[in-house]
């Protein structure tokens, strides 16, 4: 039986231990409130985030992250991300040299446009047969309810990969193994920007057309850009990229589609941050894939106007007209 530690005790953090332990691993979470970490242990539940899910006895969890990673052969990060790379120099000190990190994070820095692997090496120094993500269409509720799904754990070392594939393997969960790590990692974020603005106009009462539309060239976006630093294609046509996109863009549960439609029913970002705790991680990541758009000198109209409503800019209407009203062009430009 190995040892796995997750750091983060929210939704998916919650969810993907239960996957883990399902898959015959130990598993110990590292929750930020002790009062959380408290029901986990006496109550079997994590009831803030999850509740009525009973969670397997091989979970247990703690508030110190030293006895979290005592013996641990792997480490599972489910924090949020801009949040990411101070968390992490705080846990730091206790992770061996030869500890393989795992981000199920789905966010890109602001100010250094970092991804989440890149912000574990430059905060640890590890090397990338080290870091690894695991990305897919994985609703946190719907894998807590064992519903079958399918991800991808992508690693630069294939051998990697492949081990942390057998350790998260479970009766209904489907890990497929990738070496694509930015693929991934672009897919995961900016699934969230492009459900904004499905969300956007949802909210504003606009039907499938809309939606379906705004999900491909959501896609065609995402593609433009992943694949302008490298990404393989197929990644975004797989779970990491289509699978979580249209996961994302047509869950009710997804907390970016809902923080997408309420700017459309015309809340604004500062009363749908008081209206929920938990993270919609587009909300933040738009501006820093909109940057690295520009960077990379790539056409992304929907992280631009996204970025413009969640600014209180402009108003998800005007978003909508503009896209309609863009320039036209061939579709694959
Ligand atoms: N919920 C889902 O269905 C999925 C979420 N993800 C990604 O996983 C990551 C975590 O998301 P969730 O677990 O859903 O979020 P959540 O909002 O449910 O939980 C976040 C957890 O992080 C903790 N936290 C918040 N601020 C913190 C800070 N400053 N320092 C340390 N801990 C902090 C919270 O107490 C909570 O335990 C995000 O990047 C999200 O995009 C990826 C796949 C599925
Ligand atoms: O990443 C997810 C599903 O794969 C969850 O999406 P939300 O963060 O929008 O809830």
């Amino acid at each position: 039986m190995s040892k796995i530690a997750v750091f983060g005790a929210g939704s998916w953090g919650t969810a993907f231990s239960m996957v883990l332990a399902d898959a015959g691993n130990d598993v110990t979470i590292w929750g930020r409130r002790e009062e959380v970490c408290a029901t986990i242990n006496e109550r079997r539940e994590n009831s803030d985030y999850l509740p009525g899910i009973a969670l397997p006895p091989t979970v247990t969890a703690t508030h110190d992250p030293e006895q979290a990673l005592a013996g641990a052969e792997a480490v599972v990060f489910a924090t949020p991300s801009q949040t990411f790379r101070q968390n992490l120099g705080e846990w730091k000190a206790f992770l061996s040299d030869d500890i393989v990190m795992i981000s199920l994070m789905k966010g890109v820095e602001l100010g250094t446009l970092s991804r989440m692997s890149e912000v574990m090496a430059d905060v640890t120094g590890a090397g990338p047969d080290r870091i690894a993500v695991v990305s897919g269409p994985n609703l946190a509720k719907e894998i807590a309810r064992r519903e079958p799904a399918a991800s991808v754990v992508a690693c630069a070392d294939e051998e990697v990969a492949k081990r942390l594939q057998a350790l998260c393997h479970s009766p209904s969960f489907r890990p497929y193994t990738s070496v694509d790590v930015l693929g991934c990692e672009l897919g995961g974020a900016y699934k969230n920007v492009v459900a904004l603005s499905v969300g956007m106009a949802v909210g504003l009462g606009f039907g499938d057309n809309t939606t379906a539309s705004v999900i491909t060239r959501g896609l065609a976006e995402t593609a433009r850009l992943a694949m302008a630093l490298g990404a393989n294609p197929l990644t975004l046509m797989g779970l990491a990229g289509l699978g979580d996109l249209v996961a994302t863009c047509s869950s009710p549960l997804s907390r970016n589609r809902t923080f997408g439609e309420k700017l459309g029913q015309g809340m604004t970002t500062d009363e749908i941050y008081a209206s929920t705790r938990q993270v919609a991680e587009g909300a933040k990541s738009c501006s820093s894939l909109l940057a690295l758009a520009q960077q990379t000198g790539i056409d992304a109209p929907i992280a631009e106007h996204v970025d413009a409503v969640v600014a209180g800019k402009i108003t998800a209407t005007d978003m909508m007209q503009s896209f309609v009203a863009r320039d036209t062009k061939a579709e694959t430009d």
